[in-house]
């Protein structure tokens, strides 16, 4: 199994990739989180806009000024992984929808030290599931794309090898919420994360999950 997915990198080697080292050559790209990715002139979608209400300006405001303590950073969030790859029309399963606030709409905040990622999560009415709602996939890939991204943050390249959720409460569509996920442990190439979700005020409850990941390379 470990060989199909060796040949899948080297075919798109920057698909679990968040930034590629401007020095790295294609066929040898390197799995690194450096902020030196050549992405200037790229759109940043983990920056505020105008569909942004004001629960998730003040959260994002909030973890704003944590960046300033050293422990947090802010993760720029373009619409493909492979954005500088030209001539690959991928796109990221979250920016799959060009217009904004209609899907996911949500910005990352990393804190190494904890082995925590953060997603301030606004869903949009494209994610309903029962009316009014948004539809427990949609909150399943928050999920998963927050863990996954801390174990990516916390570990390299992984995949998702298990998901498990229970669905507590549901969420209303537009609303603010927190998904909180850390890395609990690791076991050989095994990473195993916990993550819930909670409203924007911390009194609601929505979500609990754990993942498990499977590092690669
Ligand atoms: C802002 C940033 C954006 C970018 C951030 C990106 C975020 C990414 C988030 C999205 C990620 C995805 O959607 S990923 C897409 C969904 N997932 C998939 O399609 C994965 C499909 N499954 C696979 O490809 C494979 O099963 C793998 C790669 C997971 C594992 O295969 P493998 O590499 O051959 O490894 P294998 O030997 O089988 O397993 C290694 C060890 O893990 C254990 N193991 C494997 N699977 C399981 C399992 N389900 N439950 C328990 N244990 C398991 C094995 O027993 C073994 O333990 P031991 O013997 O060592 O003890």
């Amino acid at each position: 199994m470990l060989r199909s997915y060796s040949r899948l990198f080297q075919r798109y080697p920057t698909i679990f990739t968040l930034t590629r080292l401007p020095t790295a050559r294609l066929q040898t790209c390197h799995f690194s989180i450096s902020s030196t990715c050549p992405t200037e002139g790229l759109r940043d979608f983990g920056l505020p806009n105008a569909t942004w209400g004001p629960n998730l300006r003040n959260l994002y405001d909030k973890f704003l000024d944590l960046t300033n303590t050293g422990l947090w950073r802010r993760i720029p969030s373009h619409n493909t992984t492979v954005n500088h790859l030209e001539g690959i029309g991928k796109r990221m399963f979250l920016r799959n929808i060009d217009e904004d606030g209609v899907g996911f709409e949500y910005c990352m905040f990393y804190n190494k030290a904890e082995s925590r990622m953060v997603c301030l999560f606004q869903p949009g009415p494209y994610l309903e599931g029962p009316p009014g709602y948004a539809h427990g996939g949609s909150i399943a890939t928050i999920i998963d794309s927050t863990a996954g991204a801390g174990a990516v943050y916390t570990c390299g390249s992984v995949m998702t090898a298990n998901l498990n959720i229970n669905y507590l409460k549901p969420i209303p569509l537009g609303c603010t919420l927190l998904v909180d996920s850390y890395v609990e442990k690791i076991e050989g190439r095994k990473v195993y994360s916990r993550c819930h979700i909670q409203s924007h005020d911390a009194l609601i409850l929505h979500t609990e999950a754990m993942a498990l990941y499977i590092k690669l390379g």
